[in-house]
């Protein structure tokens, strides 16, 4: 088995992936693996250092996750985080309770001891905290080397152990030197060195579908969009004419998509194949309104379309698509006991007669570094820069029943709004806008007549990754500009309201 410098152990928190990508802005590969992983398959790796990830659950419950207790013999420095942290808070003879209040939110971290762990951080820091249970008595052989006010365990260590555990998440963006944090542990306390960059990563997927692919035929899944598109590039360089890009349109798509998208991959020189199967997945959706039931259907459906395909070429086994780990992460449980919140059609979706083997070189990683990954493969700009648009298109966005006249009023709302980001500078500088058909019509008064219309979403949100996003603080007046556009130019609009909720607690997409 492969060297891994950090092995990252996983009880179910929505953040685990957030460590190992920290880890990877340090240089420092590392890899995620079950809770339950047995201490050989972690010492076959040989790695330096350990961490045990947050996870929903309580560690003094029956059915708690416990990992192999070799893994505190190793003699390998431990990073506990959260769940980690009363993990072993338990183990080396502390006790956990459930606490009075939760604390979920920001929090300020007060050094009590100097640790190379805090080297070249803030006294007074910012993190982030998420739980319920607390540390109530310090386990044996450990100190407290930070504090908050609400967490007088905050950050406890054993350092002749070179055992350390966090309250707080260093892991997620709100922990503001968490990143450094992270790293120091690699750095110092685990000599990790820093090796891994983008070029190592897009060198060790060519060669990893190389030896995948052999001399068989890949079917590559593109949708004009930067995950899709990196993935078509990482596959031209490993098995050139071996690839075969297929484009579908859904009937899902945005105004002029379809042609956009064609012209893009001509100018490239590359050979699309555009499905057309618009009347099959309308045909489909028609009625259907539950989002859970949608997504299944358009996950299904795409796969029938790639089936149907790939019977017209010879030696096609893959299916290659620009999977993220947003989409994973959201849709099953990845390595460890995480919830389901959304079915990505491209993950959740799929169905279970699919005989394809996939081929996903992006599915442990996020939309930013796949943006990297695309700068570094030589993709243009404004490919890379492209707004993510979900494969389950406007069905999404349309609530309820997704029928071809509400899909026409969408698009015509949703170019409008592009518009007026694009002529202010805007588009640039979000992470993803769109407009939301609501399932609402209201009163207006137009020209002294009474209307009783359709209600417009305005939905834009600023993120690094899509795990977590803010709404974002349009100008009015630019808000004003589109809400007027789009009432004066749509017919059968008269009511445009913009989301203010974050997420979490909502989510991007509204189904
Ligand atoms: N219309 C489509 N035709 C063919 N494949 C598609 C289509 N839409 C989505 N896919 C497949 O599903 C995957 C996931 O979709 P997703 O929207 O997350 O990624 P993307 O479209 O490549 O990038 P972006 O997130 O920037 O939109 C795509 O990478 C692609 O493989
Ligand atoms: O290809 C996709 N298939 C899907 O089924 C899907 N659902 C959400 N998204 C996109 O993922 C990001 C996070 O969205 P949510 O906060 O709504 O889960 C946002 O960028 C969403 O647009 C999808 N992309
Ligand atoms: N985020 C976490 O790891 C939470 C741990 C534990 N479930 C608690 O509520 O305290
Ligand atoms: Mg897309």
């Amino acid at each position: 088995m492969k060297h891994v410098p950090i092995v990252v152990l996983d009880f179910g928190s929505q953040y685990t992936q957030i460590i190992a990508r920290k880890l990877r802005e340090a240089g420092v590969y590392s890899e995620i693996v079950p809770f339950s992983e047995s201490i050989e398959d972690i010492k076959a790796r040989t790695p330096k250092g350990i961490i045990l990830s947050g996870g929903p659950a309580s560690v003094y419950a029956e059915d708690a996750y416990h990992p192999d207790k070799e893994v505190f013999n190793l003699g390998l420095p431990v990073l506990g985080i959260c769940y980690g942290m009363q993990l072993i808070s338990q183990y080396f003879g502390g006790s956990v309770i459930p606490a009075d209040h939760h604390e979920y939110g920001k929090a300020k971290l007060t050094f009590e001891k100097t640790s190379d762990i805090f080297k070249d951080t803030t006294d007074g820091q910012t993190v982030w905290m998420s739980h319920g249970d607390k540390v109530d008595k310090l386990a044996d052989g450990f100190e407290v080397i930070g504090t908050s006010e609400n967490s007088p365990f905050a950050a406890i260590a054993n350092m002749d152990k070179r055992i350390y555990a966090f309250q707080f998440h260093p892991e997620v963006y709100h922990s503001e030197q968490g990143s450094k944090i992270l790293k120091n542990f690699a750095k110092y306390i685990c000599d990790c060195e820093s090796t891994w960059n983008m070029g190592s990563f897009a060198k060790e997927q060519i060669t990893k579908i190389q030896e995948q692919v052999g001399n068989k035929k890949v079917l590559c899944a593109v949708s004009g969009g930067v995950d899709s598109s990196v993935v078509a590039t990482l596959l031209a360089e490993a098995i050139g004419d071996q690839l075969i890009p297929v484009f579908v349109d859904n009937g899902l798509l945005r105004a002029n998509e379809r042609e956009q998208v064609e012209a893009m991959f001509k100018s490239r020189g590359v050979n699309l194949i555009t499905v057309d199967a618009s009347e099959t997945f309308l045909s489909r959706l028609a009625g259907i309104t539950d989002p859970e039931r949608k997504r299944k259907i358009i996950g299904e459906t795409f796969i029938e379309v790639f089936d149907e395909e790939a019977k017209k070429h010879d030696g096609i086994e893959f299916l290659a698509q620009g999977t993220l780990y947003t989409d994973v992460i959201e849709s099953v449980s990845v390595k460890g006991p995480s919830k389901t919140i959304k079915s990505h059609h491209n993950v959740g979706g799929l169905p279970d007669w699919m005989t394809f083997e996939l081929i996903e070189p992006l599915r442990e990683i996020f939309k930013d570094e796949v943006r990297l990954l695309g700068l570094e493969l030589g993709l243009p700009k404004d490919m890379i820069g492209r707004h993510p648009f979900p494969g389950p298109g406007l069905a999404i966005r349309v609530m309820g029943d997704v029928n071809k006249p509400d899909l026409e009023l969408l698009r015509k709302a949703d170019v409008i709004m592009l518009d007026v980001l694009h002529a202010t500078g805007l588009y640039d500088k979000t992470w993803q806008a769109f407009t939301v058909l609501l399932n609402v019509k209201s009163v207006g008064v137009m020209g002294d007549n009474r209307t009783y219309d359709n209600t417009v979403c305005v939905r834009i949100v600023e993120a690094t990754d899509g795990m977590t996003a803010t709404f974002a603080h349009i100008p009015h007046d630019i808000l004003e500009t589109i809400s007027r556009r789009i009432i004066n130019e749509v017919d059968g609009i008269n009511r445009v309201v913009y989301d203010i909720s974050s997420k979490p607690p909502a989510t991007i997409e509204w189904e």
